[in-house]
C-alpha cells in the first residue's frame, strides 16, 4: 500500500481496524503532535475528483463537521491522501458496544439507562439539527439523509457506538460512523441496498419506504433490547442464506418481539447459573423498548427528543404502566397446525386428566395441577386434572442454550414433590431425585401422579 502523503502528514500509532473497504488508524499529526486523531481511509482509488458522488460526499462532510455534541464523534476534515478519500476525526479511546456485549453478555439496568440517556441526547441533537446554507438534496435512499431539519444516522448498531471513560470514571458513549454515502464503499453496500445492518433495520427500510428519524429510533430500540438481553430480538446465523434473510425481513415487518423480561431472565440464568427472582427491567423501560420497536414508524417516538422525554418521565415514575396479562393460558393449540415449533409438552388424556399441549417458551417452566383459586400460586403449565397426586407445583423443565445456538431441555422434580416425577419408566419405578436435571430428548415421557406427559422437540426455530 502506497502511503506517501499519509506518512508525510501523520505518524501512524496503531491500525484500529482494517476491513475489505477501509482502514482506520490512530494517528498523530506531524504538524501538531498534540493532535491525536482517528483516520479512516478508503480502499478506493479516486480517479475523478469531480465525480458527483465525491462532491456529495464532500458536502455531507461539510455538514457533519458542524456537528458538535459530546455523544457524536467529532469530524475534523476530509482529504484525498494517496488518491484515497480519507476522513480525519476525533480518536475515541474505548470499546464498541459490540465488543462489550460479546464479552459480558448483557448490561446492568443502570448502564443501559446511561446508554439510552446519551444516545437519546445524540439523536435529539441530530434529529433536530438545522442545516443552513447549501446542502445536498434529501436523498432518501442514500445512507446519510440530510434535510434542513434533520440529520439521520441510518446505521445505528452496537459496532457504531464506542464506550470511552471520562476523567471522573463515568462512561461516555459516542456515536460514530454516520453512514456517509461515499466515505465507505462498504457503507454504500450496506446502506444503498440494505440501509444498515439487517438485524437493526427498520420495517420501512425493508419495504423501500421513506426513511426518516423514526428509523433511527427502531435501530436504537434493537440495540437497547440487545443490551438488556445479550441478543437481538431477531438474530441471524448466516447472512448468505437467502431463506434466513427472507425470514428476517418477515420478522421485522410482522413478528412480535420476544418478551424482553423472559429473554433477560434466560440470559441471567445462563450467565449466573442461578435462577433470577423477578425481572429487574422497570415496566416503563419495557414500554420504551416496545414503542421504539413499533412496526409502524408513526407509532414510534418521532425523534430522539421524544424518546428522551419519555425516558426522563420514566425515571421520574411519571409513566403509567398497565398490568401485564398473566402468562398462563387455557387455550390449547394443536402443534400439527404450527410448522417448525419450539419444544412442547403433550399431556396424554386419561379418565382424570384432559389432553393438553404446552409450548415451552421460558428458561423455567413449572408444571403442576391447574389452580384457579383467586390469588393462588399457579404453575406455568397448569394441568387440568382431578388427579390429586399431582401437586400444584410438581416439577419443572429447564431450558438452556446449547453451543450450536439451539436449546436443550432438562426435567427436574420440585424439591422434592410429594408424589415424585418418573422419567421414561413404567409409572412408579424410578423416581427422579430433586437435585437431578435429567436431559430430555424428542419422545421422552414422564409421569406425575397418574398422568403421562410426552416431550417433543421437533426442530428448533
Ligand atoms: N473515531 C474513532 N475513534 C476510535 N475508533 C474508531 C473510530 N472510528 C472507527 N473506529 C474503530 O475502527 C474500527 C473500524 O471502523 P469502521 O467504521 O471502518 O469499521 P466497521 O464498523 O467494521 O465497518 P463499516 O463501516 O463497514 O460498518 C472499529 O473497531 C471502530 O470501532
Amino acid at each position: 500500500m502506497q502511503m506517501q502523503e499519509l506518512a508525510s502528514r501523520y505518524d501512524i500509532l496503531k491500525v484500529i481496524g482494517h476491513g475489505g473497504f477501509s482502514a482506520v488508524f490512530k494517528a498523530r499529526s506531524k504538524e501538531d503532535p498534540e493532535h491525536i486523531v482517528a483516520l479512516k481511509q478508503l480502499d478506493f482509488v479516486l480517479d475523478n475528483k469531480d465525480a458527483k458522488e465525491y462532491k456529495d460526499f464532500k458536502d455531507e462532510v461539510e455538514i457533519l463537521k458542524q456537528l458538535d455534541h459530546p455523544n457524536i464523534v467529532k469530524i475534523y476534515n476530509e482529504y484525498i491522501l494517496d488518491n484515497k478519500p480519507s476522513l480525519e476525526m476525533e480518536y475515541v479511546d474505548g470499546e464498541t458496544l459490540e465488543t462489550i456485549i460479546q464479552r459480558d453478555g448483557y448490561f446492568s439496568i443502570e448502564d443501559t439507562l446511561d446508554v439510552i440517556a446519551q444516545m437519546a441526547a445524540a439523536l435529539s441533537y441530530c434529529h433536530h439539527y438545522y442545516v443552513s446554507g447549501n446542502m445536498p438534496q434529501n436523498r432518501a435512499s442514500d445512507s446519510v439523509i440530510i434535510n434542513r431539519n434533520a440529520i439521520i444516522h441510518n446505521d445505528i448498531n452496537p459496532k457504531n457506538i464506542i464506550r470511552a471513560k471520562n476523567e471522573d470514571g463515568s462512561w461516555r458513549y459516542v456515536l460514530i460512523d454516520f453512514g456517509l454515502s461515499f466515505v465507505d464503499p462498504d457503507a454504500v453496500r450496506h446502506s444503498k441496498k440494505e440501509d444498515g445492518m439487517a438485524e437493526y433495520k427498520a420495517p420501512e427500510k425493508w419495504n423501500g419506504e421513506l426513511v426518516d428519524t423514526p428509523s433511527d429510533i427502531y435501530s436504537l430500540g434493537i440495540v437497547i433490547y440487545e443490551l438488556l438481553t445479550g441478543t437481538v430480538p431477531f438474530p441471524v446465523k448466516d447472512y448468505k442464506q437467502a431463506s434466513e434473510m427472507i425470514a428476517l425481513e418477515e420478522k421485522h415487518k410482522s413478528a412480535p418481539v420476544p418478551d424482553l423480561c423472559t429473554t433477560r431472565m434466560e440470559a441471567v440464568y445462563e450467565k449466573e447459573q442461578e435462577r433470577p427472582g423477578e425481572c429487574d427491567i422497570p415496566g416503563w423501560l419495557e414500554l420504551l423498548v416496545q414503542r421504539c420497536l413499533e412496526k409502524d414508524p408513526l407509532k414510534r417516538f418521532k425523534t430522539g427528543r421524544e424518546l428522551s422525554r419519555f425516558f426522563y418521565n420514566g425515571l421520574d415514575e411519571k409513566i403509567a404502566v398497565p398490568e401485564k396479562e398473566p402468562e398462563t393460558s387455557v387455550i390449547d393449540i394443536d402443534p400439527s397446525a404450527i410448522k417448525n415449533t419450539a419444544a412442547y409438552l403433550e399431556v396424554e388424556p386419561n379418565i382424570l386428566t384432559e389432553g393438553q399441549h404446552y409450548f415451552i417458551q421460558k428458561a423455567y417452566t413449572t408444571i403442576g395441577r391447574w389452580n384457579d383459586m383467586p390469588g393462588a400460586v399457579a404453575a406455568d403449565f397448569g394441568i387440568r386434572t382431578a388427579d390429586r397426586f399431582i401437586s400444584k407445583n410438581h416439577c419443572q423443565i429447564i431450558r438452556k442454550r446449547d453451543p450450536e445456538g439451539g436449546y436443550r431441555y432438562f426435567l427436574q422434580d420440585t424439591a422434592p414433590s410429594k408424589n415424585g416425577t418418573f422419567l421414561n419408566t413404567s409409572k412408579n419405578s424410578t423416581r427422579l431425585s430433586a437435585t437431578t436435571e435429567a436431559v430430555l430428548k424428542e419422545g421422552d415421557y414422564f409421569w406425575i401422579g397418574n398422568t403421562k406427559i410426552i416431550f417433543h422437540q421437533p426442530g428448533e426455530m
